[in-house]
């Protein structure tokens, strides 16, 4: 079939998928608006049944497969679209869900042997593959047509190459997006894991661990819709702006309603007190760009904090609390009676061991005050003199059971490190605080560093008990930032393990407080219980912007994984010397020469220090660009032209990247990972300046250097 015939052939069943589907959406009629409850919930069902329709009009379908299932007929084409529709009055199907099981053999499938088979519900089933067909379809018309599998065809893989090419040639805004219609084969099978395992994903920069991670909430939402609800899952990201840079791509899957945190705020939430955290950005800049940059990472608090070794610790201590909670004294209300510390102890013995120390504490008081109300009554209980007595009796023999919240407990046994409550030294407004926000009452409430609060939503677990209900999936993102103890704690907080853990151990910038093997996550969990993946395929990136972060990644040393480059090709990586580092004036000539090109739509200036961005967004403004500078409190990341820290940059990803302090002096030699962060941001263009001499890790490349122009 030529070129044209297919293309003819699609046009003509896409108009007929679009009637079906806008007669369809007439047959849903107007709107409801009595008091019916049932009627109401009925008519909210027909909405959003309504506004998916009307999103498949615009874009019904974006593959099709041809497949004769063994046994039966003809090979019956399938259309793939981001959500199925069926047929009005029929039992067949005019789209087909991607995350149905079928599906699957669409992105498994790249040519060879047409004999596939995948598995659904009621078992494998094995048939052949016929044609598999990309289909770009936007605003409702058809644009391209490719064939990457025809029987008795000669295309290739090739083919859906180019259609992959295409899409990763686009520009990017300030969002994340969906990327179903190119799913790859080694990210499918990530996405379709059953659900009950903790999914480790190692992988490149732009491998697509993000992205992957939340097709999966999508694909887990669908495959398992009796047992698991959005509102139960959780993405942990490290950031607000990362957050709401992601925050497009579960809508455009038509999902919505999954909570979206960082870790801080939700151990916040977890421990419920009025604790101020350390501003993180004082603590970025301490480690990146002050005293503690580049040295004593293996001694910092945050790797003991962060170990299973200091909860094992305070598992000890809440042991002894345990068993010394009861005083060795009996209980009397009044002269003649008497409770024993023995039988005490016995009603605690009686609880049960899992329940919550604090809780049970209560529950115990509440059995004496209870025992000791059957006692007075025995004796006619109406002297109101022996009942207050009895009752002030009570209450000093309450107060000898120590009570305990997370952070009186974490301070009583001496974890509390003055050092956060020094680094926030007087100025009470900058923690980020839980309780106080927005309350104006923060004057007293002290200060913890991040790396106290898995041990305090530990305690709080085991003083108090849980603060949300368990969680039946959770995403966490850049993982290597984690502790062996923070995700020991959102492990507590599931019922069943579920959960996708992604990462990049070669961006692993927070090393003072993260791990340097995945081991050390993965041992938490029963080995049956966990999938570890490696991405090594980028797609971000130019091979030439590729090609030139492996090189810095070399002066990483032994266990490296260079990223593989899809076949895109763009311009040379560029590197420059200037007159000073900062050269404003350069930085400012690059950016114009980008913002002329329309294709380049997001545009970063990323800077070394938080300090040197600021002075750059200054300049920048002062000649006219308009810019914005991206800092570690900040919420959006607004796209267009952006002055960030390079730290603050991880998980982002621009349409040009230029990297204005590319000297000897900013980037040391172990500063590999912080300046493959930087590089590996960029898409399509990639430029660095130095003054003086250049990075040691760069001085190898043979890129074109010389003097950049003002
Ligand atoms: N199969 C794919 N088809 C099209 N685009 C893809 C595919 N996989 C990934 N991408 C694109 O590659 C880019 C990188 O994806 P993503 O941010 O998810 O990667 P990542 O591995 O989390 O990166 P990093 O670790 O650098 O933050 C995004 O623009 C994403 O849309």
């Amino acid at each position: 079939m030529s070129e044209d015939q297919r293309f003819r052939e699609e046009t003509v069943k896409l108009k007929h998928t679009k009637e079906a589907i806008r007669d369809q959406i007439a047959g849903i009629g107007p709107r409801y608006t009595g008091n019916d409850y049932t009627e109401q919930t009925l008519d909210a069902i027909r909405q959003e049944r309504k506004i998916r329709l009307a999103a498949s009009e615009k874009e019904p379908y974006f593959g099709r497969l041809d497949f004769r299932e063994e046994g039966k007929g003809e090979p019956l084409p399938l259309y793939i679209g981001k959500s199925g529709v069926g047929e009005e009055n029929g039992h067949r199907l005019l789209v087909v869900d991607w995350r149905a099981p079928v599906s699957s053999l669409f992105y498994a499938f790249s040519g060879g042997d047409p004999e596939v088979a995948y598995d659904s519900p009621e078992g494998p089933v094995s048939g052949t593959v016929h044609l598999k067909r990309n289909l770009l379809v936007r605003e409702g018309d058809l644009q391209r047509v490719v064939d990457s599998y025809a029987e008795g065809g000669e295309q290739g893989g090739a083919a859906g190459d180019e259609f992959l090419l295409h899409k990763l040639g686009e520009s990017k805004d300030n969002k994340l997006r969906d990327i179903v219609s190119t799913i790859q084969q080694e990210q499918d099978a990530i996405i379709r894991t059953e659900k009950n395992k903790a999914v480790f994903i190692q992988g490149v920069a732009g491998s697509g661990k993000t992205t992957v991670a939340l097709h999966r909430l999508a694909y887990l939402l669908y495959r398992y819709q009796d047992r698991v609800r959005a509102d139960r899952m959780m993405i942990l990201a490290p950031s607000k702006m990362f957050l709401n840079y992601i925050s497009g791509v579960l809508p455009e899957l038509g999902v919505g309603d999954i909570g979206q945190q960082t870790f801080e705020d939700w151990a916040l939430e977890q421990i419920g007190e009025d604790l101020r955290l350390r501003d993180p950005a004082e603590e970025l800049a301490r480690w990146f760009e002050g005293d503690a940059a580049g040295g004593r990472r293996e001694d910092a608090p945050a790797k003991r904090k962060g170990s299973l070794d200091f909860l094992a610790d305070i598992d000890e201590a809440i042991a002894e609390l345990a068993r010394t909670l009861v005083p060795d004294e009996p209980f009397s209300p009044d002269d003649r009676r008497m409770l024993t510390a023995e039988q005490v102890r016995a009603w605690f013995a009686e609880e049960n061991p899992l329940d919550p120390l604090m809780k049970k504490r209560e529950r115990v008081l509440n059995r004496i005050k209870r025992w000791m109300e059957i006692e007075l009554g025995k004796t006619k209980w109406n002297d109101a003199e022996v009942r207050k007595k009895a009752n002030a009796r009570w209450k000093a023999y309450a107060g000898k059971l120590p009570q305990h919240t997370a952070s009186s407990f974490y301070k009583a046994g001496g974890w509390h490190s003055d050092d956060a409550e020094a680094a926030a030294g007087g100025k009470s407004g900058s923690g980020v605080s839980s309780k106080a926000k927005g309350k104006g009452k923060s004057k007293a409430s002290a200060v913890f560093a991040r790396e106290d609060l898995a041990a305090l939503v530990h305690i709080h677990l085991k003083l108090l008990g849980p603060t949300s209900p368990a969680y039946d999936h959770i995403v966490i993102d850049e993982a290597q930032d984690y502790s062996p103890a923070q995700l020991q704690v959102l492990r507590q907080h599931q019922r069943i393990t579920s959960m996708t853990v992604l990462g990049d151990l070669q961006q692993g910038i927070h090393d003072y407080a993260g791990i340097t093997d995945w081991d050390e996550l993965k041992r938490l969990f029963p080995s049956a219980e966990t999938s570890y993946y490696e991405l090594d395929r980028s797609y971000r990136s130019t091979l030439e912007i590729i090609e030139f972060a492996n090189r810095i990644l070399k002066g990483m040393g032994g266990g490296v994984k260079p990223a593989r480059p899809v076949f895109r090709s763009g311009q040379p990586v560029e590197v420059r010397r200037t007159a000073q580092s900062p050269d404003c004036g350069a930085i400012a000539a690059v950016v114009e020469e980008w913002q002329a090109e329309p294709e380049l739509q997001s545009i970063a200036v990323l800077g070394r220090t938080a300090a040197a961005c600021a002075r750059i967004h200054a300049e920048l403004t002062a000649r006219g660009i308009r810019a914005s500078l991206l800092e570690a409190k900040h919420q959006n990341y607004e796209g267009g032209v952006t002055v960030a820290p390079v730290y603050l940059s991880k998980g982002l990803e621009f349409d040009a990247v230029l990297i204005p302090d590319a000297g000897a002096t900013d980037y040391k030699a172990d500063d590999a990972k912080l300046l493959y962060v930087g590089c590996t941001r960029a898409l399509h263009r990639l430029k660095l300046l130095f003054a003086d001499a250049p990075t040691p890790l760069i001085a190898d490349s043979d890129h074109e250097t010389g003097e950049a122009g003002r």
